[in-house]
């Protein structure tokens, strides 16, 4: 049985009198960083000057170059992204990483694949919150919290669990659950679900989607409102209450065409194409790609992310979002 965390479990004096760098004050950085201040912890952030240093202190932290925050912390969570994390490690981490010290990460990648290996008289911990870096902030400005994974990658001080819990409890993830797991799961079960599903298997399947009915004729702002606008509304009742309470709110007719239809177009051939893809997270081939690709200046991934920006979905989109006031503050 998978060993779940609440508030309860956890020994706040862990990281009570520590200081805290966050490292990278992003998606997640920012998210983290503000939960712990206002969960009374201390925080600094690392940054290289730029944007990023400005909003963070213009938000009330003490901002340093990531080696000075290194050196002050105690406990070095690095939230910049996977792609960047060695060489900044190699630079400015590893030589301020005394022993005693603790190295947090959100993601294992860089572990896990072995990019940043780390000296063994240091403890090595993931926090890795389920769910993207505003979420975090927004559910615990609510009250609540994004679940996390903890893992431990090393425990030196025998200490490590502890750490681990005192920080997912101080962004807020203890309100909601912990689980912990191990840095190879928490890598490969993330870059599946995020390749497969959240992110490369919806995008695909709505786009397959808003093509086929432009194509057969339909207007484009039709096609948008069943086939992506819909969709998060759908995916809001899976969410509160699984497929269960999804199909209860549904026409009998839509769960006949769900349950019938749904399977042929996810069908042997989508389970062959997600086995495939699963494959080259375990034997490294994605991480290799992903790691070259970023060392010749991201081709693909600036042709592709280009491509998909150009697409007749976003521009029917931001039509149809401008037409409704519930998105006015969110464009
Ligand atoms: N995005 C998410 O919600 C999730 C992310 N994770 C993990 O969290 C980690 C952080 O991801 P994410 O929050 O998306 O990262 P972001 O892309 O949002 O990080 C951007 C931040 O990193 C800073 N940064 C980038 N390069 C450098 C550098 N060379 N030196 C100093 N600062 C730098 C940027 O500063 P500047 O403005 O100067 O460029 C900016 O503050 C990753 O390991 C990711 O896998 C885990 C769960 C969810
Ligand atoms: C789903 C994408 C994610 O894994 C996340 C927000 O959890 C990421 O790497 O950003
Ligand atoms: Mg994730
Ligand atoms: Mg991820």
């Amino acid at each position: 049985m998978i060993q779940k965390y609440y508030d309860n479990d956890v020994d706040p004096s862990a990281i009570a009198k520590k200081t805290i760098a966050v490292i990278g004050y992003g998606s997640q950085g920012r998210g983290q960083a503000l939960n712990l201040k206002d969960s009374g912890l201390n925080v600094i952030i690392g940054l290289r000057p730029g944007k990023s240093w400005d909003l963070a202190k213009s938000e009330g932290f003490q901002v340093y170059e990531v080696a000075e925050a290194a050196k002050k912390a105690d406990v070095i969570q690095i939230l910049i992204p996977d792609e960047n994390q060695a060489a900044v490690y190699r630079s400015f981490i590893g030589p301020n990483l005394t022993k005693g010290k603790v190295l947090m990460f959100s993601h294992g990648f860089n572990i896990h694949y072995g990019q940043i290996v780390p000296p063994e008289d240091v403890d090595v911990v993931m926090v890795a919150p389920k769910g993207p870096g505003h979420m975090v902030r927004r559910t615990y400005t609510e009250g609540m919290g994004v679940p996390a994974l903890i893992a431990i990658h090393q425990d030196v001080s025998g200490n490590a669990r502890k750490v681990a819990l005192a920080y997912a409890q101080g962004i807020g993830a203890t309100r909601a659950v912990v689980l912990e797991t191990n840095f190879r799961e928490e890598t490969e079960t993330d870059l599946f679900g995020e390749q497969a599903v959240l992110c490369g298997g919806i995008t695909s399947l709505i786009r397959a989607g808003f093509e086929t009915l432009v194509e057969a004729g339909y207007a484009p702002e039709m096609a948008y409102l069943e086939v992506l606008h819909e969709t998060k509304l759908i995916v809001d009742l899976i969410y509160e209450g699984g497929f269960t309470k999804m199909r209860s709110a549904i026409s009998n007719t839509a769960q006949y065409g769900d349950l019938t239809r749904g399977p042929r177009v996810i069908g042997q051939e989508s389970y062959m194409a997600m086995q495939e893809v699963l494959e080259e997270i375990q034997n490294g081939t994605f991480a290799k790609e992903w790691i070259l690709e970023n060392m010749v200046n991201r081709p693909t991934f600036t042709a592709l992310t280009r491509a998909d920006e150009e697409h007749l979905i976003e521009e029917v989109g931001s039509e149809i979002r401008a037409m409704m006031p519930q998105f006015k503050n969110k464009r």
